[in-house]
Formats: structure tokens, C-alpha cells, sequence
């Protein structure tokens, strides 16, 4: 955990956090979603036939995607890149081992690409950042070696060697619903299928689950899940497609933030009419906290009033949403609660201490719970807001900057693991205030 006041020597100086000159009024177009951009690049790897994927959000987590399933010999070819986005067209390949693929601190890669390794012709290693190596990958790896695969650790690094027959596996996806999520994903081209059984506390981030059954239906796959916490696959071909990625729904988050903190207006472009997106709950918590939504011919409209309204709240099927969530309840003029969300000191970061810590270095009063935050009202100054390489803690040092004076994000330009225009939209948006 950094504690230093300034950069260490050769980093990048602090981030100065805009502070809203007056109530924003913007248009904020986001790039595509990490969660679809990268399962429909997995996917379209798995496929019968060549696909593509349009929109595609570029970003580091995106980027590490495309590296990994190259590596494992996918052509994948880039066209029509603009600032929304790049048109992948995707040729798959057989699928080959002896090479190492790098998961960087990327939750999508680490539990979404072992399963494709162990169809590959040979071994396949893995590792990722130093803190990427703390991530719970028990779970996944477990049921891999249940159903067939070696795999030599019990989190980063390891290796997977396959095949994988598939089968019945059951397991605790209570720390991450991606260990669902990778299985599934991967399911329909293990010879039997698969069948997953979730046995522990509640899974988290459901709606990133139906975000798999769907893209996969799309992908002419057969999946029931009728029953709760149980997942079927059958085996059969994975459909080519050509998909365009809906904007990251969680990443306008931020942004739609910022017209309640300082009493404006944001319209997010194309905001999906029926969406799996978890992001999608924006609509209810933000109006939860005192914003007017409205869904207006461009897309959605937030509007704020000047009042931030705490907000009890469990986050559990929407725990990215934690640090805006967050952010904003430390400028609220009520007490917040927000549980549920326990498996989130297992995202980038401990989310609910290095939120606590750095609420509470501004001057805040924010307290931890087991599964969530207590955040107070207290009026907050100015400091340094440490982002623990975490995109999302980011973000929310430059919600609270909108409202306070003095507020500097260490690693702004963590914000890259999935929207690196963060800084240049974050302006732009305030271009637009007065
Ligand atoms: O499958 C996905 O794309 C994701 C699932 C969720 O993970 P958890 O279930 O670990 O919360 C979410 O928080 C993450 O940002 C993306
Ligand atoms: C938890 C997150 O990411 P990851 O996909 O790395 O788990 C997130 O983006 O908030």
C-alpha cells in the first residue's frame, strides 16, 4: 500500500483533480464494455469460422486479451480504429500450447483464458502483475483439474496442461463470479459439455453471469440455467459472429457522478435499451442519491441538484460500482451503508480498505465492514488519493476533486486497465461546465 505524499523518484507526478467550476453540462460518448469486448474476442477464438468484433474497447485489459489468445495462435486482425473503439476481425486457429501468456492485473484474463489453455496442443503458463498473484484463482483452477486438466499452483503463476474431458464440477465462486464465467465460456468445446455447481455464500457480480449465458446463446450455444446456481453447457460448435460491443456501462459511472456532484447535466450516448451490464443499476442508484434520470432520445441524461443523498445499499450483483458509489457517498449529506460486497478486497485492490483509507485521508469518516463501507458526512480537504493500480479507485479521487479543492490521484494512468482517454474525457467534460 503506497503511503508517500509525492511521486517516488521517476514516477508520474500526481494527477491534479479538476475541481468543477460549475455545474457540468456534457455529452459523454464511452468506449466499448472490457466485459463484452473481452468475451466476444474469447468467443469469436473458440468459433467455427472466422468473425469479428466491432467497437471493441482498447484498453489495457482489452489489449491483454487479444495478446493472450494470439499467443495460443488466433489471428486477429485491427481496422477502423477511432477514439470509440476498433473493428477486430478474428480467424481462429487450432489452439497451441508451449507458450506463456501475461494476465497482467486483468480479472477477465486470469480466470477466462485457462479453460481455452487447456485445449490447447500443449502447456500453457501463466502470471500477471505482483498484485495479480494475490487474486483468488482456487476456485477455477480447482474445478480445471477436476475436469481433467495439470495445473501446478494454486493462484498466479501456474501452468495448465490439458486436455480437459469436461463433466460436472462444483465449486465456490463466491470470490468472483468469473470462476463461473471462465468455465462457461470455454464449456461447449470440452467433449461432454459442462455442468458447474456453485456450493458457498452467495456469487457475486450475477449479472456479468447472464452476460455469459446470453453472449454464449448469441454464439448458438446451448446453456440451461434454470436452475439457481447450477450452469449447464452442451458440447457443440461455437457460432462466428459479427458482434458490436455495447459502451462500458460501469465506466460512465464516473461521469454520471459528476452531474450530481456538482449539480449539472451528462448524457451518455447509446445507452443500451436491454443490457446484462451491471452498469445498467446506474439508473436506480443514482437516482437513489438524489439525481434525476431520464432516458432522452441520445441516450441516458443524469441530471444532479447540488444535493447527494446517502444511500443504503447492498452492491453485491453490481460491486464495481463500489468506488463511484463510494466517492459519492463521501460527499453526501447523509450517513451511507453500502454491503454485500465483501469479495471486492479481492478486485484490483482491497477496495473496501483502500477506499476507507483514502476517504479518511481527505478528512472523511469512512469505516470498514466485513462485507462493505460506513461512509459519515465530514467535510473533506484537500491530499493526495492513492489508486493502488486500480482503475476504478482512480475514478473515484477525481469525483471527490470535483467537489474539493486539492485533491491529487496518484497513477492516473492506472485508468488505461480499461479507459486510457480517462484524463482527456474528464476534461472534456469539464470543458463543458459554467
Ligand atoms: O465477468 C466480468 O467481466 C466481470 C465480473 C465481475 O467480477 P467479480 O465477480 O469478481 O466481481 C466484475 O466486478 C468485473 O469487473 C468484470
Ligand atoms: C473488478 C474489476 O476488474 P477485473 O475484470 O480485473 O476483475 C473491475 O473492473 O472493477
Amino acid at each position: 500500500m503506497a503511503s508517500a505524499q509525492t511521486p517516488a523518484p521517476g514516477a508520474a507526478p500526481h494527477w491534479p483533480a479538476p475541481t468543477a467550476p460549475g455545474p457540468v453540462r456534457a455529452t459523454v460518448r464511452l468506449p466499448g464494455s472490457k466485459s463484452v469486448t473481452n468475451r466476444a474476442l474469447l468467443l469469436a477464438a473458440l468459433a467455427e469460422d472466422p468473425g469479428s468484433v466491432r467497437l471493441a474497447l482498447r484498453s489495457r485489459d482489452a489489449d491483454l486479451m487479444v495478446a493472450a489468445l494470439r499467443s495460443l495462435g488466433t489471428e486477429l486482425t485491427a481496422s477502423g480504429e477511432t477514439p470509440s473503439g476498433v473493428d477486430w476481425a478474428v480467424t481462429p486457429r487450432p489452439l497451441r500450447g508451449g507458450v506463456s501468456i501475461d494476465v497482467g492485473l486483468a480479472g477477465t484474463v486470469m480466470r477466462f483464458v485457462p479453460p481455452v489453455a487447456a485445449l490447447a496442443d500443449g502447456p500453457v503458463s501463466f502470471d500477471g502483475d505482483a498484485h495479480a498473484r494475490k487474486r483468488p484463482m482456487g476456485p477455477i483452477l480447482g474445478a480445471l483439474r477436476a475436469l481433467g486438466a495439470e495445473i501446478d499452483n494454486d493462484a498466479l503463476p501456474f501452468t495448465v496442461r490439458g486436455p480437459v474431458a469436461g463433466g460436472e464440477v462444483v465449486l465456490d465462486a463466491s470470490v468472483s463470479s468469473q470462476m463461473v464465467s471462465g468455465l462457461l465460456l470455454a464449456g461447449a468445446r470440452f467433449d461432454k459439455g459442462l455442468t458447474v455447481r456453485h456450493d458457498g455464500p452467495p456469487v457475486p457480480s450475477m449479472p456479468h453471469i447472464e452476460m455469459t449465458v446470453r453472449m454464449l446463446r448469441q454464439a448458438g450455444v446451448e446453456v440451461d440455467d434454470g436452475v439457481p446456481d447450477v450452469w449447464r453447457v452442451e458440447p457443440g460448435p461455437i457460432l462466428a459472429r459479427d458482434l458490436t460491443v455495447e459502451p462500458d456501462l460501469s465506466n460512465a459511472a464516473p461521469f454520471l457522478a459528476a452531474a450530481l456532484v456538482t449539480g449539472g447535466t451528462v448524457v451518455v450516448p447509446d445507452w443500451p435499451e436491454d443490457t446484462t451490464q451491471g452498469g445498467d443499476r446506474l439508473r436506480e442508484l443514482l437516482a437513489a442519491m438524489g439525481g434525476s434520470v431520464t432516458r432522452v432520445p441520445e441516450g441516458l441524461q443524469v441530471s444532479g441538484s447540488g444535493r447527494i443523498q446517502g444511500i443504503d445499499v447492498d452492491l453485491r450483483d453490481v460491486s464495481e460500482l463500489t468506488p463511484t458509489i463510494a466517492a459519492l457517498a463521501a460527499l453526501a449529506d447523509g450517513p451511507s451503508r453500502i454491503s454485500g460486497v465483501a469479495h471486492i478486497r479481492g478486485h484490483e485492490t482491497d477496495r473496501i480498505a483502500a477506499l476507507a483509507a483514502e476517504i479518511n485521508r481527505l478528512g472523511g469518516d469512512a469505516g470498514e465492514t466485513d462485507d462493505g463501507l460506513v461512509i459519515r458526512p465530514r467535510p473533506l480537504s484537500g491530499g493526495v488519493f492513492h489508486s493502488y493500480a486500480d482503475h476504478r479507485m482512480a475514478t473515484a479521487g477525481a469525483v471527490i476533486g470535483l467537489a474539493v479543492p486539492g485533491v491529487e490521484v496518484e497513477d492516473i494512468a492506472t485508468t488505461g486497465k480499461t479507459l486510457p482517454e480517462f484524463p482527456r474525457m474528464w476534461a472534456a467534460m469539464l470543458g463543458g461546465t459554467g
